[in-house]
């Protein structure tokens, strides 16, 4: 089990207190590039009325789905992807030398911006079509943006910066939510196909919050189901090519996980993770899951030079947050 934090701490009113926490937190962080967060500050009703809401727009028919659909193109990420759409192997060689098979992602998703972009507009299901949702959403997506900049500050103390360092770099809330749902498959289909394919995430952090589910429908977390489960699965240690379950403790608790943005402006290691068949276990069906991530994003403008005087400088020209966004989103989409 890797280790889980409470966020709680960093809001203790004794300031050595508060500092050893976000110490921990980078030597964590610095270890896998990952930790297990609770007490973050996303309310649990918040995200159990973010995660009924996901399940309720994934039990409609396709046709529903599709009056709010993602364009054929990897940007904006808005709207409603379905199974085949998306395909993140054709990226996962992103400073990896491990040679990747193309693999098709059996999933389907709903992208979500904040309101407040200036540059893209959300995607919403027309009235009629789910209503509710784009409420829920957006209380989820302020309550998730409000616990990034904590986080952040967190992470800026930790690493011995000014406090606001990295939360300044991120006013714009050019930030996205992510709603995925693994629908039931054969196991066979695992022959050339993965849930998400390796990966590590473009932005700042991560924030992701996992729901496996069981049978009737319901929720709740079961550790060692006697039939095969998809896990999100961490390369632990960083680099190494092997991935292990990063088994969460339900629906509350979040993992944070150190993205390709952060990497450039700290040194902290942006996580690879995908989400795949669980090895232990034998069934003929895996059975559905569904999975939320809020990724923290950089403001267009910011510059992704090192923060920290420790680091060595890039060989190459800096780029902008956007521009790097754009490089690395590139043929994700089918
Ligand atoms: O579903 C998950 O646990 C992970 C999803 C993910 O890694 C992503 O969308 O970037
Ligand atoms: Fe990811």
């Amino acid at each position: 089990m890797f280790e889980q934090l409470d966020f709680s701490q960093f809001h203790s009113e004794n300031t050595d207190e508060r500092d050893q926490f976000c110490r921990e937190l980078i030597s964590e962080l610095s270890k896998s590039g990952w930790v297990r967060l609770v007490n973050h500050g996303v309310p649990p009703e918040s995200i159990d009325r973010a995660f009924e809401m996901s399940r309720e727009f994934f039990d409609l028919p396709l046709d529903q789905k599709l009056k709010s659909p993602h364009p054929p193109t990897a940007h904006p990420h808005r709207g409603f992807s379905p199974v085949g759409l998306e395909n993140i192997s054709t990226v996962s060689n992103y400073r990896s030398s491990a040679i990747q098979p193309l693999l098709r992602d059996m999933k389907e998703s709903y992208d979500i911006g904040s309101e407040l972009d200036p540059l893209y507009s959300n995607i919403w299901p027309p009235p009629g079509v789910h209503d509710g949702f784009r409420n829920t959403m957006n209380s989820f997506f302020t309550f998730c943006y409000d616990a990034e900049l904590m986080i952040l500050d967190a992470i800026s103390i930790g690493l011995g910066l000014p406090i606001h360092s990295l939360r300044e770099l991120h006013g714009a809330q050019t930030n996205e939510l992510r709603l995925t749902h693994y629908p039931e498959v054969d196991r066979a289909d695992f022959a050339n196909a993965t849930r998400i394919a390796a990966h590590t995430d473009f932005g700042t952090i991560t924030l992701l919050f996992q729901d496996n589910v069981g049978g009737l429908g319901k929720r709740y977390y079961l550790p060692n189901m006697d039939i095969e489960l998809t896990f999100k699965e961490m390369e632990q240690p960083p680099g190494s090519g092997v991935f292990v379950p990063a088994d969460n403790a339900g629906p509350h608790e979040c993992i944070v996980n150190v993205g390709d943005c952060l990497q450039m402006w700290t040194g902290l290691h942006s996580a690879r993770h995908r989400v795949h068949l669980a090895k232990e276990n034998q069934g003929n069906m895996v059975p559905e899951r569904f999975s939320i991530a809020y990724f923290a994003k950089p403001d267009r403008a910011a510059l992704l030079r090192p923060l920290l005087d420790s680091l060595d400088k890039p060989a190459q020209k800096l780029l902008t947050a956007n521009e790097f966004q754009h490089m690395r989103i590139e043929g994700t989409y089918a």
